[in-house]
């Protein structure tokens, strides 16, 4: 037996026992591109978010598949799940019940800095990866831009200020999010949204999500007044004994009262 030989076995045994360890692909439900529901304008990407570093705990013990029907029933246009553990108390495993469970796309809401995560969520059945400006240096926010774009996801490119919006848009990103929220003060405005729908180019085929803060179904509307077409709302609808009516209010399918 030659050398080669013997590291060809070698090399068949440990790809084997590789094979036997490494997780099926799982099949999800096919889900349309977000991009595309939100340029008829007016969606509401609904969060699942058991508790948050500004607020602390908001609802630990949620049924995550009930919520997330919910939210599909109402005309949700995206489902956005929380998995970090230690400051949100989410998990991958909460991605993927929602992800089996629904047919709208699936936002991986987390704080993405290597390939393996973008993989992680993909295998988990997230059709849309976050990709925040400010915690990325411009190097990491292409790197991961471009392997989020080969495996097919769509991703949120999310900004505070106007450098972060030219950068984003400079990245061709078709999903851009004005976080209303200051991470650093967690001071939420919606001005951010105003302030920043005038460096956003409309009509370009991108479109506009006004991110965080939106207490009542008003504040939904005061963003697709500034040009949203999307809306990301997470405590509003945890908190809310009635989401889907939330839902429907937000998107004009209910009268608001
Ligand atoms: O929500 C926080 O306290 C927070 C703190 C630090 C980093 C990120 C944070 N939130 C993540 C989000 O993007 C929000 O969950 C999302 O925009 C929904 O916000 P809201 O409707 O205000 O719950």
């Amino acid at each position: 037996m030659t050398i080669l030989d013997k590291i060809m076995d070698t090399k068949r045994q440990e790809i084997t026992a590789y094979e036997e360890s490494y997780p099926a692909i799982e099949q999800f439900p096919d889900k349309p591109k977000l991009v595309d529901t939100l340029r008829n304008g007016r969606g509401v990407i609904s969060e699942i978010k058991r508790a948050s570093p500004s607020k602390g705990a908001i609802r630990m013990e949620v049924d995550v598949v009930e919520q997330g029907l919910k939210y599909e029933g109402a005309g949700a246009a995206a489902i956005s799940v929380l998995t970090d553990e230690q400051y949100f108390k989410g998990s991958i495993e909460d991605l993927k019940k929602v992800a089996r469970a629904v047919s709208v796309p699936v936002l991986c809401k987390d704080f993405m800095v290597s390939e393996i995560q973008i993989e992680r969520a993909k295998a988990a059945g997230a059709t849309i990866i976050l990709l925040i400006v400010a915690a990325l240096t411009d190097e990491e926010l292409e790197r991961l831009f471009r392997y989020a774009e080969s495996l097919d996801l769509e991703i949120l490119v999310e900004v505070h200020d106007a450098e972060e919006m030219q950068k984003a848009v400079a990245l061709g990103a078709q999903l851009i999010g004005v976080n209303n929220r200051n991470l650093k003060t967690f001071e939420v405005s919606l001005e951010r949204t105003a302030e920043l729908a005038g460096q956003f180019p409309f009509g370009s085929g991108s479109v506009l999500i006004s991110e965080s803060g939106m207490n009542d179904t008003a504040d939904a509307h005061r963003a697709y007044e500034l040009g949203a077409q999307g809306v990301l709302v997470g405590e509003a609808l945890m908190r809310s004994e009635d989401p889907a009516s939330w839902i429907r209010r937000a998107t004009g399918q209910e009268a608001s009262q």
